[in-house]
């Protein structure tokens, strides 16, 4: 039988080659183009970054000459400095985001069946996360990154736990005190080793993502609560096949979501490496080289994703003495594997967070103590915490946020609200539970920063509090549209007569960003390439990025969004 051919171009021919368009990847209801649902896709996007500019950098970095090398990098290499602090944000934002996207997924229920492997699988990539990175930052052999070694060196040991020496051999080599060696060869036994950890912690965590994509791609996203209320939550077949197929639309979305996150990675540290004085748990250059002069008067700080571990290591305990190394990892390990078994810890079948009062207590409490306790590191490091500080600091927050979550009323049963892809209308939600956490971590984290300054008031306290303000201003704006207006948690809006006003717009907006985006790469080529300032050529990409990435995203709503 003869097929009609259909006219099609190169890209549709390799794509139907490629079986693109009949590719298992999930069906996506309109309501999912929306930011909340790819926070899982930003984590992944930052990931894949790490991962392209690691290999490069494994290119130039020489394990015998850590030190030296990574100036070479900064100073010599091509873009050498661009390489190295966008892979240093690129595993910042990526730890930044796997939390988010955790605690999203605990508000939005996603950890409840069929999605428990999942919850457990994300906790092992956010340790592993933490892991790799950790590596990372100790193999630039600076003074912090060498601290950082004789920390975790110091609180394996110390556990006494049988074999922890041999643990500590396996982890470091010689360990960090090779560093400081003047034979090469010992130099770089111990950055071997690390390099080696570096690698293959990255594997595992891509090993093990793949296993957590898959499982997206077996159950789909979970289904807003609206849609589905209680577990099992997810999309039968008969539903799905009413949803967008992957391509184009998915492909579109997830294109501006990685362009987005990749221009924040490229613009962030390379303006920040243009700042003075910056604090040096945030700056992207290495602090001074370990054993020389000018390390002497560098404060150690472990990176800040282990401040609040920093901090609890200053505890003592209700006698006065120091918290031992043993139960700081009792209550790490302690405190992870319940973070893991939540699935199954936690056995309401009810998506609404207001239906799961316990458990929103005890990880709303997680994530301000988890803020807090940076801070409190960040701001008094090293200093012995007494009982009553831990109750003063821990305690309020503790309580407040019980009080806040019992007395917030229980969801009532609402109108299922279809929003099918054959559903034109626009749900817009007035408040979501990812903003009632983000007004209670700005105001929290606001309210302490503004009490130390009164304490302490130095300059750096103060100008930690105008960011601070504005996201509590932000945050709490938000919210108290919903309280203090009494407007509804969710409306019907928009009338097809402005969104069309918006789509024209939208139009001429993509094609403004392409000129500008233009006039920015035309710009690029002018700027060094060599050198510290090579950093402007990298702010210039991270806005060009970032502005394909908005564009592509008003060409979604161009194209796909209905009126
Ligand atoms: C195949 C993947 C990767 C390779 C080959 C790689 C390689 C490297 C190398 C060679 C360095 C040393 C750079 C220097 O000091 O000169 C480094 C640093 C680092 N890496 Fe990776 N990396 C990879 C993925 C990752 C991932 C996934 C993360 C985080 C999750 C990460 C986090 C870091 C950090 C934090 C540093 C320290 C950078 C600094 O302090 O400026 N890397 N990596
Ligand atoms: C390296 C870190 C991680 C990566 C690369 C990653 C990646 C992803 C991706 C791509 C998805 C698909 C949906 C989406 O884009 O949001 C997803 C979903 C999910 N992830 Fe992660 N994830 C990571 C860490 C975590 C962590 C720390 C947790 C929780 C402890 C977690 C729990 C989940 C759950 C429950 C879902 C299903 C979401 C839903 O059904 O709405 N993940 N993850």
């Amino acid at each position: 039988m003869l097929v009609e051919e259909k006219k099609s171009g190169i890209i549709d021919s390799i794509l139907e080659r490629l079986g693109i368009n009949e590719a298992p990847l999930f069906r996506t209801p309109d309501y999912m183009y929306n930011i909340s649902y790819w926070l899982g896709a930003m984590v992944a996007a930052s990931f894949a970054y790490t991962i392209i500019t690691g290999l490069f950098l494994l290119l130039y970095y020489q394990p015998a000459f850590a030190y030296q090398s990574t100036q070479t990098i900064i100073n010599s290499v091509p873009y050498g400095s661009v390489l190295l602090f966008s892979h240093l944000y690129g595993s910042y934002i990526m730890i930044l985001l796997a939390y988010i996207h955790m605690f999203r997924n605990f508000y939005k229920g996603a950890y409840k069946k069929p999605r428990e492997l999942q919850w457990v699988t994300g906790v092992l990539l956010l340790a592993l996360t933490l892991g790799a990175s950790f590596f990372g930052y100790s193999l630039v052999s600076d003074v912090l990154g060498v601290n950082a070694i004789d920390i975790g060196d110091q609180l394996l040991v110390g556990t006494g736990i049988p074999g922890a020496t041999a643990i500590v051999g396996w982890l470091f080599g010689p360990g960090g005190s090779a560093a400081l060696s003047s034979n090469p060869l010992v130099r770089s036994e111990l950055f071997d080793r690390l390099l080696g950890w570096h690698i293959i912690m990255v594997f595992l965590l891509g090993v093990l993502f793949l296993f957590h994509f898959m499982l997206s791609e077996r159950y789909g996203m979970t289904p807003a609560t609206r849609e589905k209320p209680k577990v099992p939550s997810y999309y039968t077949k008969e539903e799905q096949e009413k949803f967008n197929p992957w391509w184009p639309r998915n492909f579109v979305y997830m294109l501006s979501i990685v362009l987005i996150t990749w221009g924040i990675i490229l613009f962030v540290p390379n303006l920040l490496a243009n700042i003075n004085g910056l604090p040096i748990v945030i700056n992207p250059y290495p602090a001074p080289q370990a054993g020389s002069p000018q390390a002497v008067s560098v404060q150690p700080y472990p990176p800040w994703f282990f401040l609040f571990l920093f901090k609890l290591v200053d505890f003592l305990l209700p006698n006065g003495i120091p918290i031992t190394p043993i139960l700081t990892i009792a209550l790490l390990v302690v405190g992870l594997v319940i973070l893991m078994l939540l699935p199954f810890l936690d056995p309401s079948d009810s998506l609404y967070v207001t239906r799961r009062k316990f458990w929103t207590w005890i990880m709303t409490t997680l994530a301000v103590y988890l803020v807090e306790l940076s801070v409190w590191g960040y701001l008094e490091p090293g200093v012995p915490e007494p009982t009553s500080a831990q109750i003063e600091f821990l305690g309020p927050p503790l309580v407040i946020i019980g009080i806040i979550v019992y007395l917030w009323p229980t969801e009532r049963k609402t109108k299922t609200v279809s929003t099918t892809a054959t559903d034109s209308r626009v749900i817009k939600m007035n408040i979501t539970p990812m903003e009632i956490l983000l007004g209670a971590v700005g105001t929290l984290s606001f309210a302490a920063t503004l009490f130390n300054f009164i304490q302490f008031p130095t300059l750096i306290n103060g100008i930690i509090l105008v960011p601070l303000g504005l996201f509590a201003i932000y945050a709490l704006r938000r919210i108290s549209f919903y309280v203090l207006g009494g407007k509804p948690v969710a409306s019907v809006g928009n009338t097809s007569s402005r969104i069309s006003l918006r789509k024209k717009i939208a139009f001429f907006g993509i094609i403004a960003l392409f000129v500008v985006s233009l006039v920015l790469l035309g710009l690029m080529w002018t700027l060094p390439s060599v050198g510290p300032q090579a950093t402007y050529a990298g702010m210039d990409l991270g806005v060009i990025l970032l502005l394909w990435g908005v564009a592509i995203q008003l060409y979604h709503y161009e194209i796909f969004v209905k009126e």
